[in-house]
């Protein structure tokens, strides 16, 4: 197989100590991957590791690419988000933890917090103790009259923390989004808001030194670049009922996502690699055609039916970079 990795350029970037920090972080990005895939049912390799490696790519960052060759079709791995949330229009609807469409509520304070398994209690307990102590109808308010959907994982990440099931620099490893100073300003608002609510709900302070304003937009210009927008399919005609009147809300998706490794696959407007949800929160990523050894795997982050520069003007604008990929240097 060649090498899918410039060793000169390795050799370069580990002289740094922030490249250092990256190598530290990837390796235990591949370490998080590999438990994750091997707790999941239906798992494409029981016997060995997924057939993917991060590593750098020529001209996009890190990107992800196949280690052996992978069948169309194939199930390449499975990913458990690093946080998620529902939709605020869909908070009823959908459990509060995966995102499934709620067949029976099993938790007692359903309307609020509905939870559709006795996993998903148990899963969601820790970040909920500290969640509820607090009122979050000011957020969310702001949040619904805003449009704002990012916050919400900020709120759930900072609930996370604090409770002590996450980390505050679990997503420094991925990419960030440049923010402008007018952007930072907006977000102050929602910041304080976050603030304000965890600190009404008697939060210790100790408990919330991570909680600063550089930490908030650090958080927030990751998740612009990396967060997956959930939209369930291959479910029942329930679930098809429920994302109909999902988008007359306009709120299409269930929610949104943070995944780790999924966070690595680069862009392209004729992909390799798919990327599914089958019921819940939980992402699937499927060969669309053969791929070789040593490939890179790439999805599609928006709609590819667009014509060219309808898809190049909503990449610079969402994801702030010019495709580079084969379909984009044709002029299709
Ligand atoms: C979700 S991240 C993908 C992983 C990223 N390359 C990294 O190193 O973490 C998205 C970012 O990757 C880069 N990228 C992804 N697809 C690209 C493409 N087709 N052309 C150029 N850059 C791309 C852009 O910088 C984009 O903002």
């Amino acid at each position: 197989m060649p090498p899918v990795v410039s060793y000169g350029c390795w050799a370069s970037t580990l002289k740094t100590k922030n490249s250092l920090h990256r190598r530290h972080s990837m390796i235990r990005l591949i370490s998080h991957f590999a438990a994750d895939n091997n707790n999941t049912p239906g798992r494409p390799s029981p016997t060995g590791p997924p057939p993917i490696q991060v590593s750098f790519t020529e001209s996009a960052g890190r990107g992800v690419f196949a280690t052996r060759r992978i069948g169309a079709g194939d199930l390449i791995h499975t990913a458990k988000p690093l946080v998620a949330h529902p939709s605020l229009a869909l908070l009823h609807k959908v459990c509060y933890f995966c995102l499934r469409k709620l067949p029976t509520v099993h938790s007692s304070d359903a309307l609020t917090h509905p939870l559709c398994s006795d996993q998903c209690i148990e899963q969601s307990k820790a970040f909920l103790e500290v969640e509820k102590r607090a009122d979050w109808s000011p957020y969310n308010d702001y949040c619904r009259s805003q449009g704002l959907k990012y916050p919400l994982l900020v709120k759930r990440l900072a609930c996370m923390i604090i409770s002590g099931v996450a980390s505050s620099d679990s997503l420094d490893v991925l990419q960030h989004a440049y923010l402008s100073p007018e952007m930072i300003s907006e977000m102050e608002k929602e910041f304080c808001l976050l603030r304000h609510a965890l600190l009404n709900g008697g939060i210790q302070d100790e408990l919330m030194e991570f909680l600063t304003k550089e930490w908030y937009t650090g958080v927030l210009a990751r998740i612009r670049i990396n967060a997956f927008r959930i939209e369930l399919v291959g479910g029942s005609y329930e679930d098809l009922l429920l994302l109909a009147s999902a988008s007359v809300e306009a709120e299409a998706a269930v929610g949104n996502a943070v995944y780790m490794l999924p966070s690595f696959y680069n862009h392209d407007c004729d992909p390799n690699v798919h990327i599914v949800w089958i019921g819940n929160v939980d992402a699937r990523l499927k060969a669309l055609r053969d791929i070789e050894a040593g490939e890179e795997l790439r999805i599609c982050y928006i709609d590819a039916s667009m014509d060219h520069s309808a898809r190049q003007e909503l990449l610079f604008g969402g994801f702030g970079f010019r495709c580079n990929c084969l379909r984009c240097m044709s002029g299709d």
